[in-house]
């Protein structure tokens, strides 16, 4: 590696992703080089989300900067092949964004350097279930399945009530015609793992008695860990074999799968081979099949063939029952008016309504108080800002326009003059902190420009606002504008 790299580097320690670096010749002082590797990492994080982050990337660690070019290191060759592959490009232009005169990327594979794990085991993945629950008996589900998620702590109302009497129907009588394969789906956060559960668990109590079913419950990431894990281990037969002799298969958040081609088509062989076999799917995604593009045409077609349920967007009615039931389950006396409170602001989805409701108790519990109206603005205030901030792309970069005397136009054009790319510029940062669009989707929003414009924008801003006090209250100004 020492030699590779064409520098002396000395790797001390890979803790969390992250290498301890000792150089002969680096070109940068090890502290800001450090720093923007914490930079890059935070932005790659926030580009491609919390779960493939854990997933692909945490394991990648700093080695070096040599020249123009950086030096990243992965624990094995296939996870180095993977993040060539798969994040190259975006790892590449993140650190142009952060320092100019970086030009390419190296990544390699460092083997049993470090304590990174080996893949020959899972991943450890937090919330990502153990592959095979058996569902018989009971005590053999228990690890995998949250034992909140149960028929009876679900909330029925207008918005769900048909996917649950199909979750429940599944429950009742696996592999019934018309319901094979379930497919449920909706937004996030609004129940669709809490019913998957439900069902396992149903099964798990119908058949205590002697039944003989099992069910496979997990999640997509895990069947495709599993899948690469038996294709590296050589045992793939023995994957198949385990998956297909299950009575029901569950598998959650199947829009994961999407350009993940290989473990598509063996979900789709695998599906196949139960469906025929008369075994019962159950498959939870964040879309209905149709409009699960990117999903090979087969596989969404055959998912849509049996029993399709959409979760909807809760009402308030919902909300409030939810609410009610949570505070009573919880042994906990809320008073009506902050119940009402909390589902007339928090509507995004239920994870949340509850996260409110937990905080609103922990709180009164901790400091022995009452929980009031006031309390609830006063302890949720960050969460309610957020609730209330929305802000639309246009109107940002309207107030910006007419801020700095410019035509609103020109936040697409193509002028690179700076009193019109500077104006520009904040308005993207601000689009960045007070709208939950993504980088390209804010890119789209100015001109059809690339996500790594708008990272480039929202470092420089962020930059300037250090350096020069009446730009920082200028953009501070617009800001609080844009808010009320
Ligand atoms: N109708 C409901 N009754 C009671 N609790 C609910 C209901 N809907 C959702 N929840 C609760 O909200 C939280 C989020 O639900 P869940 O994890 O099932 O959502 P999801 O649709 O799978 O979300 P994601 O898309 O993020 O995977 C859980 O704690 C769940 O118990």
């Amino acid at each position: 590696m020492e030699r590779e790299l064409g520098m002396s580097l000395e790797v001390g320690s890979m803790r969390d992703g992250d290498v301890v670096l000792k150089s002969s010749s680096p070109r940068q002082g090890e502290t800001g080089l450090t720093e923007q590797w914490g930079r890059v990492r935070a932005r790659l994080q926030a580009e491609v989300g919390e779960v493939e982050y854990r997933t692909w990337l945490k394991q990648v660690a700093l080695a070096g900067v040599d020249g123009d070019e950086v030096t990243l290191v992965l624990p094995t060759r296939f996870l180095r092949d993977w993040v060539k592959k798969e994040y190259g490009e975006l790892v590449a232009s993140l650190w142009q964004a952060e320092n100019p005169a970086i030009r390419s990327v190296d990544i390699r594979s460092q083997p049993g350097r470090g304590t990174a794990p080996n893949l020959a085991e899972p991943v450890p993945v937090e919330a990502a279930p153990a592959a095979v629950a058996p569902v018989v008996p009971r005590a053999d589900v228990a690890a995998p399945l949250d034992q909140r998620f149960t028929f009876d702590t679900f909330v029925v109302g207008k918005p769900n009530e048909f996917a649950y009497a199909c979750a429940r129907r599944v429950a009742e009588s696996p592999a019934t015609a018309g319901f094979n394969p379930l497919f449920l789906y909706g937004g996030v956060g609004l129940g669709k793992t809490h019913l998957m559960h439900a069902i396992a668990w149903e099964l798990s109590t119908q058949h205590k008695g002697g039944g003989q079913v099992s069910v496979a419950y997990m999640s997509a990431e895990k069947f495709m860990y599993r899948f690469i894990n038996a294709l590296r281990s050589q045992s793939t037969l023995e994957f198949k074999n385990e998956l297909r002799g299950v009575d029901v298969l569950m598998i959650d958040d199947l829009q994961f799968l999407i350009g993940k081609d290989n473990t598509q088509e063996e979900f789709f062989h695998t599906f196949n081979a139960l469906v025929d076999a008369g075994k019962q799917i159950v498959v939870s995604a964040d879309k209905s099949p149709s409009d699960l593009s990117g999903l090979d045409d087969r596989l969404r077609t055959r998912l849509g063939c049996g029993m399709v349920a959409d979760l909807h967007a809760t009402t308030f009615e919902l909300r409030i029952s939810i609410l009610e039931t949570k505070a009573e389950r919880a042994g906990v006396d809320v008073p009506g008016k902050v119940l009402e409170f909390l589902a007339r602001k928090i509507t995004s989805n239920v994870r949340e309504l509850e996260g409110a409701l937990n905080r609103l108790v922990a709180h009164a519990n901790l400091f022995n108080r009452q929980i009031t109206l006031e309390a609830a603005h006063e302890v949720l205030h960050d969460v309610l800002k957020a609730h209330d901030r929305k802000v639309s792309i246009q109107e940002i970069q309207k107030k910006v326009a007419d801020h700095y005397n410019i035509r609103i136009a020109e936040m697409s054009s193509a002028r690179r003059a700076r009193n019109i790319a500077r104006p520009r510029q904040v308005a993207m940062y601000l689009a960045k902190q007070l709208t939950s669009k993504s980088l390209p989707d804010i890119g789209r929003h100015f001109g059809d420009r690339d996500h790594t414009t708008v990272m480039h924008a929202v470092s420089r801003v962020t930059e300037l606002i250090g350096q020069d006090a009446a730009f920082g209250e200028d953009v501070e100004l617009l800001r609080r504008m844009l808010e009320n």
